[in-house]
């Protein structure tokens, strides 16, 4: 799914009401009901008391306005608030406000008018709350009477549910000034770039997002650098296997990884490898490796290094389809001229993790050595080692396009939403996984998917997508049994199986 910024999105806004044609209002009653749709089905009024509807005087407002009226006509008590700490109110925020008087007029729902945060109500503890304060419209940082207001709205306990952007998230750039902490935020259309970056996560809480009918072909003819991973993309990227297939066709993936005490990541990397569907898989360790390799994972072959505890030199590299490099590696002189020599003569894509990372981090004239088309998958530490600190994720975001397009290769920055940054400066966020999967090996188990996947013909654009999708989808499964808490890296490689039985239905 393309994310478009508000800028965009407004032009698709138009054209849609131009070229439908549907009227403006008539738009914002189409997005009010799929709003609506969706908390029904969330929050069923059997749950909690009463709705309060926050709203501003712009279209957000007037989206809160629809949204009051029919979630009364569904059956929930419902009361509105209107913030009049301006006088300029859009026409179909004035609409809207005539619709609800009328039903005001009924006594069905309340209405009132709020200037400061004295006059804010108290709110039940079993009340629900509507932020349509702010949405899109957002053009300064907040401060005064609304900042006050957001404080106050803040130190209720009460669950609070944003339309379209959280009141004072910057869609499109980092947020300053005062900001509503919402629990879910349900978005028109796509979810905004801010939503995915960690920093806003306290103020945007768990969001979905949903079509409220935009002119797609316009949509599909706008340049965007960002897109959201959903399930359709990795439908299209994902190849069934033939019936007459066997295990020479799907690759003989080569793991140079483990040194003497990290010997676990090369074992998770190697299951996760093979549960990807390598046809054959070989580990690169050094001698202290060599049994404890053949005993954990016996499916795959072993070859040893010179070395007792580190990795120094390997041989026949042309053989392999796949190579990845760098879980438990360790930095050690003789494996970073290993690694140096490696990446001088590799002329195929390479997946690069861990020390291989921070190696490349302390010796960064290696970074033009890096085969192109290679994969990087950092976390933020490691991110920082090899391309250095930064302000704010939307820096961070921009860091990482512009070192995937200066070096040709993909990187994989691993989080919540892990972000995937093309040779073209394109980046794909990751819809699958949960905090859960921030645990020890996580890392080294999306290495194994990642060659796993290499070997079998994806090609690293497709392995990257599928990779981290399928990666945080056997989080998500894996967490649904053994609780976030307790979810270990060795689960996601015991998971994996069920969420490609999960892709296969999608
Ligand atoms: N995406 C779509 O296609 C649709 C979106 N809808 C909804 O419309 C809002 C955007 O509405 P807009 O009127 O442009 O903006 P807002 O309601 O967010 O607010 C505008 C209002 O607020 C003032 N303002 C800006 N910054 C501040 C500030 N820091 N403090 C105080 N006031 C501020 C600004 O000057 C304006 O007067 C979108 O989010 C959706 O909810 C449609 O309903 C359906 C189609
Ligand atoms: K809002």
């Amino acid at each position: 799914m393309k994310i478009l910024s508000t800028t965009q999105t407004r032009e698709a806004d138009a054209y849609t009401i131009a070229h439908e044609p549907i009227l403006s209002i008539d738009l914002m009653e189409r997005a009010s009901r799929t709003f609506t749709s969706w908390f029904v089905k969330k929050f069923p009024k059997s749950t909690f008391e009463m709705v309060s509807v926050i709203c501003g005087k712009g279209n957000n407002g007037g989206d809160g306005l629809a949204i009051a009226r029919l979630l009364e006509e569904r059956g929930y008590d419902v009361a509105v608030f209107i913030l009049n700490l301006t006088d300029n109110e859009t026409e179909d925020f004035k609409t809207n406000l005539e619709r609800v008087r009328q039903l005001q007029d009924l006594n069905k729902v309340v209405i009132k008018e709020v200037s400061s945060v004295e006059e804010m109500p108290v709110f039940g503890g079993d009340e629900i709350l509507i932020d349509a304060m702010l949405g899109s419209g957002l053009n300064r940082p907040i401060t005064g009477a609304l900042a006050d207001i957001l404080h106050f709205l803040n130190e209720c306990e009460n669950t609070v549910v944003a339309v379209d952007v959280p009141t004072g998230v910057f869609t499109d750039m980092p947020t300053v000034g005062a900001c509503i902490e919402a629990d879910y935020t349900f978005a028109f259309e796509f979810p905004k770039l801010a939503f995915l970056f960690p920093e806003n996560f306290h103020y945007v809480g768990d969001f979905v997002c949903a079509s409220i009918g935009l002119d797609q072909k316009y949509i599909a003819s706008v340049d965007s650098p960002y897109y959201y991973i959903t399930s359709d993309i990795v439908k299209r990227i994902y190849k069934r296997r033939d019936k007459f297939a066997h295990k020479g066709v799907f690759g003989h993936a080569l793991l140079i990884m483990g040194s003497y005490g990290k010997m676990g990541a090369a074992i998770l990397a190697t299951r996760a490898c093979l549960r990807a569907g390598v046809g054959l898989v070989t580990v690169h360790v050094p001698i202290c490796g060599y049994e404890v390799m053949q005993t954990a994972v016996p499916e795959a072959m072993v070859s040893l290094d010179e070395d007792r505890f580190i990795f120094t030199k390997v041989y026949d590299l042309p053989k392999y389809s796949t190579i990845a490099i760098g879980c438990g590696l360790s930095t050690k002189n003789r494996t970073r001229n290993a690694l140096c020599y490696m990446l001088k003569h590799l002329n195929r894509p390479t997946v690069l993790d861990a020390d291989a990372l921070n190696i490349l981090g302390q010796s960064p004239d290696w970074f033009e050595y890096i085969p192109k088309g290679s994969i990087l998958t950092p976390h933020p530490k490691e991110f920082e080692r090899m391309f250095g600190k930064v302000y704010d994720n939307f820096e961070r975001n921009e860091l990482q396009r512009r070192k995937a397009q200066e070096f040709g290769v993909y990187i994989i920055l691993k989080g919540a939403n892990t972000c995937v940054a093309t040779p073209e400066g394109v980046c794909y966020f990751n819809s699958t996984g949960n905090p859960g999967m921030g645990t020890a090996g996580s890392g080294d188990v999306l290495t194994g998917i990642l060659a796993g996947l290499l070997s079998q013909e994806y090609d690293p654009l497709e392995a990257c997508i599928l990779g981290v999708y399928i990666h945080g989808l056997a989080g998500d499964i894996a967490a649904e049994v053994e609780s976030e808490e307790s979810l270990t890296a060795g689960d996601l490689v015991n998971y994996l199986g069920k969420a490609f039985l999960k892709l296969r239905k999608l």
